[in-house]
C-alpha cells in the first residue's frame, strides 16, 4: 500500500530497502566508536555508520530540504528549498547492540524547518529489528504495519488502533531516581499491568500499541528533562501513537503541541505515549502533585 504524499512515499520505500543492509551491517559494528553523539552519550560503530547511510539517502530525495539526527551537531541542508525535513534517530536504543536485544530506527517527516513542533510532522515511522524485521507507518490518513524483506514491504495490518484495555506497561530511567509524584503514579500502575521494559524504546512501544497499555521516559529528579530527544524519538512517537488513537505526553501536554526550543535541536523532554486513560490520569496525579 502506497503513500498518496510522493515524498513521503519516496522516503518510506528508502527506509524499507535500507532496512535489510542495516541490520546486516550491524554485525561487526557492535564496538564503541569512542566518540559522543550531541547529547553527550557514547556512540557505537553502528550509530555512525547507520546514520552516514540513512543521510546519504534520505537527503537525496527530491523535495526534502532537511536531514537531521541524533547523531549529528547540525541540521544537514539538502536544497530544495522549502521542502519536507527528516528527524532520524538510526538505531534506538543501541545499548542493546552488545546485548544482542530489540533496536530501531526512528523517522519523522516534518513539513517545516527543524527543530519544529511535532503537529507539523506529515509522517512517521519506525521500523523494528526484532525476530521478524517491522515497519510502523503513521500518515494523516492511517497507521500500518508492514513486514519488510528484500528490501521491499508488505502490508500486514492496517488501520492499527491501541487495543481499548491496556495490558502493559515500561517505564525508564532508575527507580531511585524518579521524582515522588511519578513514583506515586507508577506504583499504581505496577499493581494493575504487566511490566514490558526492554531498554530500547522502540520495542517498548511496540508492546504498548501491540498490547495496550503505557510507555513512558519520565523526568528525573538528576535531569528534569528526561533522556529521549522531542525531535528524533518523542515527537514521532507520540505523532504514530495518537494516529493510532492513544495519546502522548511530557507530563502536561501532548509532545505535538510543545513549542520545541529554536536553538537545541537535540533537547530532551519526558516521554509519555499509550491509552488515553492511562495518560490522562498520569497528567492529572502530576497536577496535583504541583497544587
Ligand atoms: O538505558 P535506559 O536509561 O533505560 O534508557 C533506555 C532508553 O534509551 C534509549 O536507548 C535512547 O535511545 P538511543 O539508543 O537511540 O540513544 C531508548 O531507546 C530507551 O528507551
Ligand atoms: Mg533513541
Ligand atoms: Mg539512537
Amino acid at each position: 500500500m502506497t503513500v498518496s504524499d510522493p515524498i513521503v512515499e519516496s522516503v518510506i520505500t528508502t527506509l524499507s530497502r535500507s532496512v535489510t543492509e542495516i541490520r546486516q551491517g550491524l554485525v561487526g559494528r557492535r564496538g564503541s566508536a569512542n566518540a559522543e553523539n550531541p547529547s553527550g552519550e557514547t556512540q557505537m560503530e553502528a550509530d555512525i555508520w547507520a546514520d552516514d547511510l540513512l543521510a546519504d539517502r534520505l537527503s537525496s530525495i527530491d523535495g526534502i530540504s532537511q536531514y537531521a539526527s541524533e547523531e549529528r551537531d547540525t541540521v544537514l541542508d539538502c536544497g530544495d528549498g522549502d521542502g519536507y525535513a527528516v528527524a532520524v534517530d538510526p538505531l534506538d536504543g543501541s545499548s542493546n547492540l552488545k546485548s544482542n536485544n530489540a533496536m530501531g530506527t526512528i523517522v519523522g517527516v516534518y513539513d517545516a524547518p527543524l527543530p519544529a513542533r511535532g503537529d507539523e510532522l506529515v509522517a512517521a515511522a519506525y521500523v523494528l529489528y526484532g525476530p521478524i524485521t517491522t515497519m510502523v507507518l503513521a500518515t494523516d490518513e492511517t497507521v500500518s504495519e508492514y513486514e519488510l524483506t528484500g528490501g521491499e514491504r508488505r502490508l500486514v495490518r492496517r488501520n492499527v488502533t491501541l487495543p481499548e484495555d491496556p495490558v502493559v506497561y515500561g517505564f525508564g530511567g532508575r527507580v531511585p531516581d524518579w521524582t515522588d509524584e511519578f513514583r506515586s503514579y507508577a506504583r499504581e500502575i505496577e499493581q494493575e499491568y504487566k511490566l514490558r521494559y526492554g531498554g530500547a524504546m522502540i520495542g517498548d512501544i511496540n508492546q504498548v500499541l501491540t498490547y495496550g497499555g503505557v510507555f513512558g521516559y519520565p523526568g528525573l529528579v538528576s535531569r528534569p528533562e528526561g533522556k529521549l530527544r522531542l525531535q528524533f524519538e518523542g515527537n514521532p512517537i507520540g505523532y504514530i501513537v495518537e494516529r493510532a488513537g492513544g495519546r502522548s505526553s511530557n507530563g502536561h501536554q501532548s509532545l505535538l503541541t510543545v513549542a520545541p526550543n529554536a536553538d537545541d535541536i537535540h533537547e530532551r523532554t519526558p516521554v509519555f505515549v499509550g491509552n488515553d486513560a492511562l495518560i490522562d490520569r498520569l497528567e492529572a496525579e502530576l497536577a496535583e502533585a504541583r497544587v
